[in-house]
């Protein structure tokens, strides 16, 4: 009788090691000039400065009429905002008609908005005054309350030239990027987002369509792209690997152009599962191999000599998802500089303890604390599709706060 014998069950690391580890063994991008629209999501590597003034010059706060000295005023031209400016300064007693942030005239003592604007009888000349078409013919006289400096906005009163905005290390959000826009930049300063390459494996998954008996449908590919943009990465693409070593190490070979490649089931020690033995042809440090965690377990973190990190996830897909959580999304964090805050909460539930090993808990959040959702089996993304974080519920856990990883919320 052959007796099979199998390698010694291995302690793993625990999972606030492999977590701390990930993070620490990312090595934080060069700081890069990127368009603006490239930028969303990124941290500034410089204060944003203001390139310009904001107004760049004195303009009109209102619709309506520049107005010099005391009325009434007699309407001299008119400055539309992109227009040509008024030539001639205003001399006492002359206005100009005014669109809203349109330069105003040198000598504009204050801008008199239509609302106030009343037409001034003319003894020599009786024409009604209340349009462009008597303005344009010279005979629009104005008058009205213009108190002075009322209405304009000054060069540089709401943001000086050279001021400092932002600081370095702010978070780049849409809001950000309108105002750097306005400031004059076209491109920002900013640790750029770590390209990600996805490999999924697996000779039984499949893309589309109800899987045929003994097939599966691919749950990981879908959730990764999503989760990745939100942890800071930039995803570089996916591709789809046959079980066996050849694709595997082919695949991983050709990844130098990124900085994460995250390879999908082929992490435990099947016969279908090379990761490990493709790791070791390819010369990488393998950094953590197996994390005591549930689901998870059989994670594999590695860095290729000279290459990228590689992250590799178990095929169970909510197994695969906390992977994702421990693992890549520190190491995301840290590469684009975006940390993630910390959050404690009580637990308002009954959850399942493992002696040795951490348990990520799907859970939604209430004024009690903490509620586990259920539906958590390592096969199923039914509990993580319901919950808003993981319980963080350590071995032997016994009813102390726990820590809340955030998951990805919904666009
Ligand atoms: N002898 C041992 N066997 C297993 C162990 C172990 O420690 N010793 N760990 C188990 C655990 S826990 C997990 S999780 C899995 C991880 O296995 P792999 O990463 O090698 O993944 P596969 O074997 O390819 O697949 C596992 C399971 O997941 C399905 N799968 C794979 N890819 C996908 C995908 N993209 N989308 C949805 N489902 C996927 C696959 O069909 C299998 O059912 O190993 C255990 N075994
Ligand atoms: O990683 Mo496995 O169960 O823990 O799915």
């Amino acid at each position: 009788m052959t007796v099979l014998r199998h390698e010694p069950v291995v302690e793993s690391m625990s999972w606030a090691s492999a977590r701390s580890l990930a993070a620490s063994s990312a090595r934080p991008l060069r700081a890069a000039p990127v368009p603006l629209a490239e930028a969303l999501g990124c941290r500034l590597a410089e204060p944003l400065t203001a390139l310009v003034a904001v107004p760049g010059v004195d303009v009109s706060a209102m619709d309506g009429y520049a107005v010099a000295g005391a009325g009434p005023w007699r309407v001299a031209g008119r400055v539309l905002a992109g227009g040509a400016c008024h030539g001639p300064a205003l001399e006492p007693g002359e206005a100009v008609e005014i669109a809203t942030g349109a330069p105003v005239p040198a000598g504009t003592s204050a801008v008199l908005p239509y609302e106030q604007a009343a037409a001034h009888p003319v003894w020599a000349d009786p024409v009604r005054v209340d349009g462009p078409e008597a303005m344009r013919a010279g005979a629009l006289w104005v008058d009205g309350p213009a108190e002075a400096g009322r209405h304009i906005r000054r060069r540089g009163e709401d943001i000086a030239e050279g001021a400092v905005v932002l600081g370095a290390g702010a978070v780049v959000t849409p809001v950000a990027l309108g105002l750097a826009a306005a400031l004059g930049h076209d491109e920002l300063l900013v640790r750029p987002r770590p390209r990600v390459a996805v490999l999924v494996t697996g000779d039984e998954v499949v893309h589309e369509g109800i899987p045929a008996p003994g097939r599966v449908r691919d749950a990981i590919g879908p959730f990764l792209p999503g989760l990745v943009e939100w942890a800071g990465g930039r995803m570089a693409g996916t591709d789809r690997l046959p079980d066996g070593p050849g694709a595997l190490r082919a695949a991983l070979a050709a990844t130098a152009v990124v900085d994460v490649v995250v390879v999908c089931g082929a992490s435990s020690k099947g016969p279908a599962d090379h990761l490990r033995a493709v790791l070791g042809d390819l010369g990488a440090d393998v950094l953590v191999d197996g994390v005591a965690v549930r689901p998870g377990h059989p994670q594999l973190l590695a860095r290729l000599p000279g290459g990228p990190l590689v992250v590799g996830l178990p095929g169970n897909p909510f197994a695969a998802l906390a992977a994702s959580l421990t693992l890549l999304a520190p190491i995301l964090r840290e590469l684009a500089g975006t940390a993630a805050r910390k959050e404690m909460s009580a637990l308002a539930g009954p959850v399942r303890t493992h002696p040795r090993n951490t348990r990520l808990v799907p859970v939604r959040r209430s004024s009690r604390g903490a509620v586990p959702v259920g539906h958590d089996r390592p096969g199923s993304l039914w509990g993580a599709a319901l919950a808003e974080a993981l319980a963080v519920v350590p071995a032997g856990w016994s009813g102390e706060q726990v820590e809340l990883i955030e998951l990805p919320p919904g666009g």
